[in-house]
Order: structure tokens, then C-alpha cells, then sequence
């Protein structure tokens, strides 16, 4: 161990060098007498790799942390083939829809003014009429005042004041000279008006003589005027919002709160820096912003209202998104002029004609800038999450609208809330319930089952095709189009899914059919679309959660049903549906439909307007020859295909036995249909059978000269809940 000791001060006596030494000596014998060894400098230096290229001093390899290069990758050709272009023209003069809205919008602007004003002109012209005598009085006084050159009399006055004779000579002869001229012009005038009166009075109809008179009339009114009073008003009284300028945003990033921030302002700090020139864009202004070192965009997010705050603009109009293809502390702020709540939703672009494909992008919704957000349903799933009434129906229906539109498409519709808030959905729906009965959610549960029969039947089918016809092994528009397939879309749409995964009996088999559903449905044309009021891991299973691909989150109160509907850490990066207010509605956080997340308002369509769009929907499948199941008032498909547990019971049933084990029913019920009833415990069995009246009860048996008791069904009570449902079915 090396150790160096400084002279203790009483000691250090540079007057006295012997004091000096006697005392470092001191200190070294200390040194010694504590165990410390005393470095030798020759040996130390003797023994050190010598210094050479790439080594320091101390023998180390010597590496440059800093790059010699100015800046960036020492490919330029990379670099400027890896820089971004700006669009030569801006994006909202290429949207057609847009260009459209606007170029509406100016002109229902012209024809409002031209309205407002027109029917104001009797009040206008009154107004003028009103003001003629002043105007009148006004034209006599300044003719007046010009003629006797009034305005040179303060000047004469004055030299009479200072008695400055020659002065007030030049001044009065000058004045005479003025009057006398000016009379005269007045005096031709006057007798040219008065002629031209006469001769106007007498030569032209009286219509034009009151014409004139009017326009004269008004013109005086018009000179009669006050500034203070203006005679037309505003037809358009423009909300005028402040324009954004770095000023504004860099004082509301200082007034965050944020310590880093704050140090980059302070003096001699680095600012705050925007990486481009804050520019239009859409219907607001959008701010491109390096914060400073370690603040990044998601802190900004974290405190949006306080951002809003400083910016001094309403919640809903402040929209700060970080940038995923740059670094943390990019920040792309965009500032709306209206509150996104507020402005109104342009109409959705299928609601008055069409149909549409589901293999391409559907319309769904608005982003902030009222630019048109599309989502691809083929090969998706969707989930959306909410807390209630904040737009999950309505935004599923939007989604449910678009497929109806699709006639190839099947649909299957169960509305598990029971307020019949999809029940359009029965006039194009293959199977459609609505309900949170036992029944309907049994009807939802055969719906799945069917579906996930339909993956194994679609697997094989594509198996089957030619190499050539399946390039990527899964379901193309060609192959969807050919009905001997059955390989058409087949969209299952499931409300208030919940109802569903939490239900005692049904809701484990659910979970694992539509995980199974999500997994391998996309491929096969299968698209599953959920929405939930309470998305927690009992209510949706985290098979279901964790797989879907496309994600809809309106307003949730806390983290955990954020990442629920959004996916895992999305709070954490910045994706915050808890940060939309109680005005948000239909507002959300649109995940895997775009490279980035989106904020979104879906299409508003209520049930009137869903309405007339089923009515067409159904006209083109009725044209196409795909009306099916209960819109065509079939049985549905499900029911055709499905046992139910009863029958299934009976047919596993071990021959001539008046009572069975239920873990021995579970068992034989597993083996013959393994995707239903694998892994089924005997309370399942129990709780199954419970809406059919058929109750588990104590059986015993002699298992090797003993007598073991355990839970079981008595065949007698099977057959009996059979005859009452047989009694009950529709003949
Ligand atoms: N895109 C939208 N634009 C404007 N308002 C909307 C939009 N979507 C929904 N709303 C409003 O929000 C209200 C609630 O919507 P919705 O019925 O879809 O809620 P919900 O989440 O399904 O409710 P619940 O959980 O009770 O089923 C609607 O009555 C509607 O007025």
C-alpha cells in the first residue's frame, strides 16, 4: 500500500529547513510504524512496461472515447442516403379528403357572410339613413371651413398676438386672395348642381332621380359615421388562437418543474433546441424539440396538463408524442387550435355508399390533425378496452360496420352486455345474440368452438391447394373469393368480453378457444374482435391479452388496464390512456395498426346511422348470394355442429352404471373432445351442469374392499334435464 503524508501544519516551518526535514523524517518513521511501506520512485519507474504507440504511460492501452470525426458515420454516402426528405408538398394539401374539407369550409364561410350581411342590408341602410343629417352637417361645415380658409386663422390670430404687422399683411392678403377664389369655384359649383338638378328632375324617369337621391343619402350617411359605432358587424367572429412560437414553448417546458430543464435554461446552460422551424400542420402547430440531455419525452407526457398549463391552451389541444425512430429526448409536440373533444368529426367516408374489402385498410377514426386513420383487419385481432361509456360499443361498431360491408365476410356478433347495442348486427350476421344470460353466453362459447372447428377445417384446406396457389401459406383475396373453399373472412366480434372469460362455467374454455383463435385465426382468415369494460387478468385472459395485434385503449383509470388493453409497459413508454379526460370520449390509443401508436377518435355512428349502413350491407349480400345463418333466418352453424354438454355426457356414458364419478365423466369427456374439456376439474363438470338442473351428489363404491366416497352424477338426473330441454326446443 502506498501512502502519502503532507507535513502537519505546526511543523511546516519554511523559515526553518531543518525543522522541515526533522519533521518529515518524523512522519516516515510513523509511516513505517504503522505498517505503510514508503514508495521507492527509481524501482516504481524501473518496473513499468516502457511507453510505446497505443500505450500510455502507465503501460495501458490508450483508447480515444471521443471520435476524431466531426461528426456522424464516416460513410457520407450512407449518411446522405439515410437523411430524411421533406415532403415537397405538405401533407394536408395531399390528402384529398382534407383538401376537400377545407376547400368546403371556405366556401360555407363565403356563403355565410354573404347571408348574414344580406339579410342585415334594410338594417344597414336604416343605420346609413339615420346618419345623413350628420353626414349632411359635416359636408356644410368642411365646405364652410375650406372656403373662408379657416384653417390658416390660428396663424393670423397669433401674429396679431406678437403684433407682427408685416406678418399678418402677407397672412390676410393671402387669405382674401384664397376666399375670393374658392367662392368662386363654390359659386360655379352651386349653379352646376342646381342646373344639373333641374335637368335631372325634369329629363329622367323619377325612379332614377330616387336612385340617386337614395345613393346621395347614403353616402352622407356614410360621412356621418362615428368610429366607435361601425355600421356592419362580424358574420364570422374567429376564435383566435395564439400562434405557437419557441417563446411560448420554451417557457412552458421551463415552467415544468423539471430540474434538468431548468439547468439548460439557467445561464450558461444549453437551452432548449428545435430541430426544425415550428410549422402548420393540419389544424394546429406542430414543434420539433431536442430537450435537453437526460429529460426524455415520456417526463414531458407524464405531465401533459402541466405542459398545457404553460402553454396556456386547453388539455385536449396539447399532444406531445415521442419520436421512436430518434432518441429519447426528441419530442414531437403538436398543438391543436381546437380541443380535440370539441372539433367536429368529419362524417365516416363508407356511411353513404360502398363496399368494401376486408383485405385492404377500413376507415376507423380521426388522429388529432383530423387526418383519416385507417386499421387492416385481414390477418389482425382486436381488442378494445375502456372504462364504461367512454366509446367502446361505438367504436366496435365503427369495426363491425366495415366488416358487414365486406359481403364475403361472415360475421358473428354476441352483444354480452344485453342493451341490444349491436343488434343491427342480426340483419347481415350469421349468429348474432345479445344478452348476459347463461344461455347467450353458452350461444358465444358455441361460436367459438365453431370457430376454432373452422381453423382446423381451413388448415387442412389450404394444406390441400397447390404449392403456387399458397405462396405464404395463408388465406389470400383469391383464395377467399373462391366460395367452394370456405376460406371467406370470418369475423367473430365479441362486446363486453369479460361477461364471457369470468363466467364460472364457460369462461376457462373461452380463454383457451380464443387464444387458440388469435394465435392461428389471422393466417386462416379469421379475425376476432373483443371489447372489454374490465380489463384485468381474470376477466381477460393474459393468453388473449398477450397475442392480439391490433389495440384500442380509450380512457382507463390506472397503469395495469393500460398495459392490459395497450400491452406491457406501454404506460412505462409513454402510451397513457389515463391521461384522457372525462371529455374524451371516443379518444384513444390506437396500438399495431401504424409503425407508432396513434391517438385516435373513432367514427361516430349511432344507432340510426349503423342502421341504414346494415340495411345496405345486407342489400349487397342478398345481391352476392352470402346471406346466411340467422339473417337469413337459418339455423345458425353452431348449433348444427354442437352436442352441448348433455348429449356429450350421455354418449361418453359407461354402459349399464345408474350413478359415475364425476372425475371419471371428466376423464372419458376429455378423451372425446380434448379441445372442449382437456384439463376439465370435476367442479367444472358441476358447474356446467348447474343451468340444466342436473346437481352433483355423493357416490360411493367399494374401490378394493373399501368404501370411498366422492362427487358424482346419477344418470337418471342426465336423462331427465335431456327430456326438459327436448320439451322445451321448437319442434
Ligand atoms: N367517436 C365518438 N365521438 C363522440 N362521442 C362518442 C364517440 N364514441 C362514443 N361517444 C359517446 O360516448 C358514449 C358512450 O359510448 P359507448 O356506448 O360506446 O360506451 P361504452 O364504453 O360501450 O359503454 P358501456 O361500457 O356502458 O358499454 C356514447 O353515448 C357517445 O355519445
Amino acid at each position: 500500500m502506498n501512502q502519502h503524508h503532507t507535513p502537519s501544519g505546526s511543523d511546516n516551518n519554511p523559515d526553518d529547513p531543518n525543522g522541515l526535514f526533522a519533521a518529515l523524517e518524523a512522519d516516515m518513521a510513523t509511516d513505517q510504524a504503522i505498517g505503510a511501506t514508503v514508495l521507492d520512485f527509481d524501482k516504481a519507474r524501473a518496473d513499468r512496461r516502457p511507453v510505446g504507440p497505443g500505450v500510455d504511460e502507465d503501460g495501458l492501452p490508450s483508447v480515444y472515447v471521443d471520435s476524431r470525426e466531426k461528426s456522424g458515420p464516416v460513410d457520407r454516402m450512407a449518411t446522405a442516403r439515410g437523411a430524411k426528405r421533406r415532403p415537397i408538398i405538405p401533407a394536408w394539401a395531399r390528402s384529398k379528403a382534407e383538401l376537400v374539407s377545407y376547400a368546403r369550409w371556405l366556401g360555407g364561410n363565403a356563403a355565410h357572410t354573404t347571408g348574414y350581411h344580406a339579410v342585415r342590408s334594410p338594417l344597414y341602410a336604416g343605420k346609413l339613413l339615420g346618419r345623413a343629417p350628420r353626414g349632411t352637417a359635416r359636408l356644410v361645415g368642411g365646405t364652410y371651413r375650406w372656403v373662408t380658409d379657416s384653417e390658416g386663422r390660428p396663424v393670423r390670430a397669433a401674429s396679431v398676438r406678437r403684433e407682427d404687422v408685416e406678418q399678418y399683411l402677407i397672412l390676410s392678403r393671402q387669405r382674401d386672395r384664397r376666399v375670393r377664389s374658392r367662392g368662386v369655384i363654390l359659386a360655379l359649383a352651386a349653379v352646376l348642381g342646381v342646373a344639373f338638378t333641374a335637368v335631372l328632375l325634369v329629363a329622367t324617369p323619377g325612379w332614377t332621380t330616387l336612385a340617386l337621391a337614395t345613393a346621395a343619402a347614403l353616402a352622407l350617411g356614410g360621412a356621418g359615421g362615428q368610429a366607435d359605432q361601425p355600421l356592419i358587424d362580424r358574420a364570422v367572429v374567429a376564435t383566435k388562437v395564439q400562434r405557437l412560437t419557441s417563446d411560448i414553448i420554451v417557457r412552458a417546458l421551463g415552467a415544468m418543474g423539471i430540474a434538468e430543464i431548468n439547468k439548460a435554461m439557467a445561464k450558461g446552460g444549453d437551452g432548449i433546441k428545435f430541430v426544425a422551424p415550428i410549422t402548420r400542420d393540419g389544424n394546429g402547430w406542430r414543434a420539433d424539440i431536442d430537450l435537453p440531455y437526460g429529460v426524455t419525452a415520456i417526463d414531458i407526457i407524464d405531465k401533459r396538463d402541466r405542459l398545457a398549463s404553460g402553454l396556456r391552451r386547453p388539455l385536449g389541444c396539447v399532444w406531445p408524442e415521442p419520436v421512436h425512430d430518434q432518441h429519447a429526448g426528441r419530442l414531437m409536440l403538436w398543438v391543436g387550435d381546437q380541443d380535440m373533444s370539441q372539433t367536429k368529426a368529419p362524417a365516416w367516408p363508407l356511411a353513404a355508399a360502398g363496399t368494401v374489402s376486408l383485405f385492404k385498410p377500413l376507415p376507423f377514426g380521426t388522429d388529432q390533425r383530423g387526418r383519416s386513420v385507417s386499421m387492416l383487419l385481414m390477418f389482425a385481432n382486436v381488442l378494445i378496452g375502456a372504462m364504461p361509456r367512454f366509446g367502446k360499443t361505438f367504436a366496435l361498431r365503427v369495426l363491425m360496420l366495415a366488416a358487414a360491408l365486406d359481403p364475403t365476410a361472415e360475421l358473428h356478433v354476441w352483444e354480452l352486455k344485453g342493451t341490444g347495442d349491436l343488434e343491427d348486427a342480426a340483419k347481415v350476421a350469421a349468429d348474432y345474440g345479445s344478452g348476459a344470460d347463461d344461455e347467450t353466453i353458452e350461444g358465444a362459447v358455441n361460436s367459438l368452438r365453431y370457430v376454432h372447428k373452422e381453423l382446423e377445417r381451413r388448415a387442412a384446406v389450404i394444406r390441400s391447394l397447390p404449392k403456387e396457389r399458397r405462396p405464404e401459406n395463408k388465406v389470400t383475396p383469391e383464395l377467399a373469393a373462391d366460395r367452394k373453399l370456405g376460406l371467406h373472412p370470418l369475423v367473430l366480434i365479441i362486446d363486453e368480453c369479460q361477461e364471457l372469460y369470468s363466467h364460472d362455467t364457460f369462461g376457462k374454455e373461452a380463454g383457451t378457444l380464443s387464444e387458440a383463435i388469435i394465435k392461428r385465426g389471422p393466417a386462416m382468415g379469421v379475425i376476432l374482435l373483443l371489447a372489454t369494460q374490465r380489463p384485468d387478468v381474470k376477466s381477460l385472459p393474459s393468453g388473449v391479452s398477450a397475442n392480439v395485434g391490433i389495440r384500442f385503449c380509450l380512457r382507463v383509470m390506472g397503469q395495469t388496464e393500460n398495459d392490459m388493453v395497450l400491452g406491457t409497459s406501454s404506460y412505462k413508454n409513454g402510451l397513457r390512456a389515463t391521461s384522457f379526460t372525462a371529455n374524451d370520449k371516443g379518444i384513444g390509443y390506437l396500438v399495431g395498426a401504424a409503425t407508432d401508436a396513434q391517438i385516435v377518435r373513432s367514427y361516430y355512428l349511432d344507432g340510426p346511422a349503423a342502421g341504414r349502413i346494415m340495411d345496405r350491407a345486407r342489400a349487397a349480400r342478398i345481391a352476392a348470394g352470402t346471406l346466411t345463418g340467422v339473417a337469413a333466418g337459418e339455423q345458425p352453424e353452431r348449433a348444427k355442429n354442437n352436442t352441448g354438454i348433455l348429449d356429450d355426457l350421455i354418449s361418453i356414458w359407461p354402459a349399464g352404471e345408474a350413478k359415475v364419478w364425476s372425475e371419471t365423466l371428466v376423464a372419458a369427456l376429455a378423451a372425446l373432445d380434448e379441445d372442449r374439456y382437456g384439463g376439465w376439474e370435476p367442479e367444472q363438470l358441476s358447474s356446467a351442469l348447474k343451468p340444466h338442473g342436473v346437481n352433483a351428489g355423493q357416490v360411493g363404491r367399494r374401490v378394493g374392499g373399501k368404501f370411498v366416497n366422492k362427487r358424482g352424477i346419477e344418470h337418471k338426473d342426465l336423462t331427465e334435464a335431456i327430456t326438459r330441454r327436448d320439451d322445451k326446443r321448437p319442434a
